[in-house]
C-alpha cells in the first residue's frame, strides 16, 4: 500500500509554496505564546524551502465532536480562514459507527484504492484536507507521511460518533503514537437543540451520543446562541456541566471563538495549558485537569489558582437527570450518582498537601480500576483528569486518560508556597465515589517518604 503515492494522493500545488505566499503577519498570538507552539508559517516555510524540518515535535491533534448539525463544519472552516499561523491538515471522519475503525485496519477489501486520503484539497491559507471514510488511523499515519506539510491537524468527527475511539486510537496506534499528540478535545453543542439530545433514551439504556461527546469534551463550545435566551443557555450550562463539571464552556455565535481555546492547548502535555489558557483568558487551570465548575464562560474570570485551593481536600459529586434544568445543582451538591447511577457524572477526588501520591501504586490501581475490578466498568469511565502531587518529585505530574487508556506526564516543577495538593476527576456513569476514593487513598506514599 502507498499511501504515499503521488498519483493517489494528488497536491495539486506544494504547500511549501502556499505556506510562502502567506504573509508573516499571519503568525498569531497563539502560536507566539505557546511555548510548544509548532513553527510559523514563516519559519515552516523557510523550512521547506531549505530541509525537511527536523521531526522533533509531535504534530498536535485538536478532535473535534458534536451532534449533527451542531456546528462543527462551520468551526473547521473558521479554524481554516482565521489567522493563526498554522498549517492545518483536516481529516473528516465520516464513520457513522466508530466501532469500524477498529474493523477497517483488520481487513482491507483488495483491489480497494489503498489510499484513504480520498481527496485533498489545497486550501487558500495554506491548509489541506482530506476525506478519510473508512480508516482515520489509516489516514492519519498516511497523512504523517506529508507531516512536513503542515503543522497542526483536526480531525472532525461525524456526528453520531462517539469520540472515545478515535481519540484513544490515537494514544494506542504504534505508528502514530510518537508522531502525533491529542491536544485537545472540542464538543460544539447546539443550544436550541442540546437539552433534547442529551435527555433522548438509548433503547438499550445506554449513555447517548450527546451525552458521551460531552462526556469527552475538554471543550464545550456552545454554539448557536442567537437562537437561545440568557435563562435557556444557563440552564445548558448547568445539564453540561452535570455530565462533565471539569470541560470548560465557551459560548459562541457560528463557531466564533479564539482559537487558543482549543489549539496547541496543551492540556494532554503538562504545563502548558496555564499560558495558553491564561492568554485566551479562560479562567483554565495550569493543566486542563484542574480547572473545575468555575472554569466555563458563565463562571469564568475567578482566580483557577484560589478556586482549587478553596477545593483542596474536599470531594465533589455531579450528576444530575438531563432534566434537571437548575444550574446550583452542580456546583456544590452531592447529587446522588450512587442513587441515580445510570446518568453520566463527574467525581472529584482531591487530596490535601501532604498527601503524596506513589506513583507505582497509582499506576497498578489504575490499570486494576480501568481493566480489572469492576470498581468502575471500563466502558463506564469515559475520562480521567488528574494534577498530582507525587512522592520524591519536585514537579507537578498530570494524569489523562480516554477510556481504558491512560498517561501519567511529568509536568513543570511547583512553585515555592504553592499548596501541592492532588486533584482527580472521574467522568463517566455508574461512578462509587466512595470505592473511588479508598482506591486512590491506598495509592498514598508511606508518610516518611
Ligand atoms: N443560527 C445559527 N446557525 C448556525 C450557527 N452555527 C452554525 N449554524 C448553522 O447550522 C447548520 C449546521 O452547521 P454545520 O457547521 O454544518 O454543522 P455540523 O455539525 O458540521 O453538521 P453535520 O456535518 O451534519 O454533523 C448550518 O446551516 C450552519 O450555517 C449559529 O451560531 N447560529
Amino acid at each position: 500500500m502507498s499511501s504515499s503515492d503521488d498519483e493517489e494522493v494528488p497536491l495539486a500545488v506544494p504547500l511549501a509554496a502556499a505556506a510562502a505566499a502567506a504573509p508573516a503577519a499571519d503568525a498569531p498570538d497563539a502560536a507566539q505564546s505557546a511555548q510548544k507552539a509548532p513553527a510559523g508559517a514563516e519559519a515552516a516555510a523557510a523550512a521547506a524551502a531549505a530541509t525537511p524540518p527536523a521531526q522533533v515535535q509531535p504534530v498536535p491533534v485538536t478532535l473535534i465532536t458534536g451532534f449533527l448539525g451542531s456546528g462543527k463544519t462551520t468551526l473547521v472552516n473558521h479554524i481554516l480562514t482565521a489567522k493563526h499561523g498554522y498549517r492545518c491538515a483536516v481529516l473528516l471522519n465520516e464513520i457513522a459507527d466508530s466501532a469500524d475503525i477498529e474493523r477497517a485496519l483488520v481487513k482491507e477489501p483488495e483491489g480497494q484504492d489503498a489510499s484513504p486520503l480520498a481527496q485533498w484539497t489545497e486550501l487558500e491559507n495554506g491548509c489541506i484536507c482530506c476525506s478519510a471514510k473508512n480508516d482515520m488511523v489509516k489516514a492519519l499515519e498516511s497523512l504523517m507521511q506529508q507531516r512536513d506539510r503542515f503543522d497542526y491537524v483536526l480531525i472532525e468527527t461525524t456526528g453520531l460518533a462517539n469520540p472515545g475511539p478515535v481519540a484513544s486510537a490515537l494514544w494506542t496506534d504504534e505508528q502514530l503514537e510518537s508522531s502525533i499528540c491529542l491536544d485537545c478535545i472540542v464538543t460544539v453543542v447546539d443550544a436550541r437543540h442540546i437539552r433534547r439530545q442529551l435527555a433522548d433514551p438509548r433503547p438499550d439504556g445506554g449513555v447517548n451520543e450527546a451525552q458521551q461527546q460531552v462526556a469527552f469534551a475538554d471543550v464545550v463550545l456552545l454554539n448557536k446562541t442567537d437562537l437561545a435566551d440568557e435563562q435557556q443557555l444557563r440552564e445548558i450550562e448547568g445539564e453540561i456541566r452535570g455530565v462533565n463539571a471539569e470541560a470548560s464552556i465557551t459560548r459562541c455565535h457560528r463557531c466564533a471563538i479564539d482559537l487558543r481555546l482549543i489549539l496547541n492547548t496543551g492540556m494532554y502535555s503538562a504545563g502548558l495549558r496555564g499560558a495558553a489558557a491564561a492568554a485566551a483568558g479562560s479562567g483554565g487551570d495550569d493543566v486542563g485537569a484542574a480547572g473545575a465548575e468555575g472554569s466555563g464562560a458563565a463562571a469564568a474570570g475567578g482566580g483557577a489558582e484560589q478556586q482549587q485551593q478553596q477545593q483542596q481536600g474536599e470531594d465533589t459529586e455531579h450528576a444530575c437527570s438531563p432534566q434537571c434544568s437548575n444550574p446550583e445543582h452542580h456546583h456544590h451538591h452531592h447529587h446522588g450518582s450512587d442513587s441515580d447511577p445510570n446518568k453520566v457524572g463527574t467525581v472529584t477526588i482531591s487530596l490535601p498537601p501532604g498527601q503524596a501520591l506513589d506513583l507505582a501504586r497509582l499506576r497498578h490501581w489504575l490499570d486494576t480500576l480501568l481493566w480489572e475490578d469492576g470498581t468502575a466498568d471500563a466502558a463506564d469511565l469515559f475520562r480521567i483528569k488528574g494534577l498530582l502531587c507525587v512522592a520524591g518529585s519536585i514537579h507537578k505530574h498530570v494524569l489523562q486518560g480516554v477510556h481504558e487508556i491512560y498517561d501519567v506526564v511529568e509536568g513543570p516543577e511547583w512553585r515555592p508556597g504553592e499548596a501541592r495538593g492532588s486533584k482527580l476527576v472521574f467522568i463517566g456513569r455508574r461512578l462509587r465515589r466512595d470505592a473511588l476514593a479508598a482506591g486512590l487513598h491506598a495509592c498514598l506514599a508511606p508518610a516518611d517518604s
